[in-house]
């Protein structure tokens, strides 16, 4: 979308009148159901899309996507593969959420004496139109869940970018979903909003682009956490160092950043290269303390030897992640000749692995 004027910092730039939005409420007259929005918006695209040109919103219908092949939910299992490991674990949880939804809309139309027509394939084109083009709304009764969720077909114009200050919300005044900018443009410009403080991995995910450059990208050392061996430790050390992670709330979300690396990295490390690891003893009693004490703030690091061993640890599992990066991509391009992927599903990992 684009500016045909200069627009000021604090206007409105989009105001959508409650009639035009899509949700569950504009829809129950159609139908009575029992499904969630997400679920019941997603079965009203598709059945508007199979009736083509006959469709009461075909021009809306028109313009969506015709495939989502590019998004990691729709990628074969090679490809799938080649995911970090943390965004197969995500894009799993994902693909179960929409089977227990394809389940719902099901078991709907049977109850509804109704023998469907409509493929996985067909819902999850419904499906993910929706979670890639939804909008939140704050309902004032904040118990109705089937109201929170909306389709506005105008707001699909607008394209994401992390510099884009916006707010957006129902007006209850208007009775319209308003947009406001707080960064001007001028006229000509395009004009953006911002999906939120996301990183590549959670846009390729839900909306399935890639942003260059992205501020909030960051490599997730869980796996090699986890992977790494160091020399002496025991099975039940290991074990113990695991354990006290998960007490004291340091197991997992390890990540690093441009210019970050994240204080639960540090702390798991910390602990991880600590020698002669036996909790019985007073020794290790002692040390767990002291490592505690980094947790609360109250001393930095447990001592100067075992900083110098993590960040030497650090270094090694950085490298470990390095190298797995390095066979993706040499993996990717010989998908690129071999297969019939999409080709931005193939730049869009290569991204997300580099
Ligand atoms: C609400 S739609 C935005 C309008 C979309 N460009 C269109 O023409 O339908 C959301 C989709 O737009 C695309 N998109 C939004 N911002 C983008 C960006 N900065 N770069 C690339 N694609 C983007 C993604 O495919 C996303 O799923």
């Amino acid at each position: 979308m684009m500016a045909t004027r200069d627009i000021k910092a604090g206007e409105v730039i989009i105001s959508v009148p409650k009639k035009f939005l899509i949700t569950y409420r504009s829809l129950t007259n159609l139908l009575k159901v029992k499904l969630s929005a997400h679920q019941f918006i997603s079965l009203y695209l598709i059945l508007e899309y199979k009736k083509g040109s006959q469709s009461s919103i075909y021009p809306y219908i028109n313009m969506l996507p015709k495939d989502f092949d590019n998004m990691p939910l729709n990628y074969n299992k090679e490809l799938f593969n080649l995911l970090p490991h943390n965004v197969k674990v995500d894009v799993k949880s994902q693909r179960a959420k929409f089977e227990h939804d394809f389940a719902a809309i099901n078991n709907f139309l049977k109850s509804q004496g109704i023998h469907s027509k409509i493929t996985r394939k067909d819902y999850l084109w419904g499906w993910l139109c929706v979670n890639t083009r939804c909008i939140y709304l704050e309902t004032k009764n904040s118990d109705d869940v089937k109201d929170r969720i909306a389709i506005a077909p105008l707001l699909d114009f607008l394209n994401h970018t992390y510099e884009a200050k916006i707010k957006g919300e129902f007006n209850y005044m208007t009775q319209c979903y308003e947009i406001t900018t707080f960064v001007p443009y001028k006229r000509g410009d395009q004009v953006f909003i911002n999906y939120g403080p996301h990183d590549n991995f959670f846009i390729l995910m839900e909306y399935g682009f890639v942003i260059p450059n992205n501020p909030y990208n960051y490599v997730s050392l869980d796996k090699e956490y986890l992977e790494i061996s160091l020399p002496g430790e025991t099975e039940l050390a290991r074990q113990e160092k695991l354990d006290l992670l998960l007490r004291h709330g340091f197991y997992g979300d390890y990540s690093l950043r441009i210019s970050e690396i994240s204080f639960r990295l540090l702390t798991a490390l910390r602990l991880r290269v600590i020698q002669q690891f036996d909790v019985s003893t007073t020794g290790t009693q002692g040390i767990i303390l002291k490592w505690k004490n980094t947790i609360t703030g109250l001393t930095e690091i447990i001592n100067s030897q075992n900083e110098k061993s993590m960040y030497f640890h650090l270094q090694l599992i950085c490298e470990s992640a390095l190298l797995k990066a390095e066979q993706v991509l040499e993996a990717l391009k010989a998908s690129v000749r071999i297969s019939k992927i999409h080709p931005y599903a193939i730049f869009f990992v290569v991204n997300v692995t580099n």
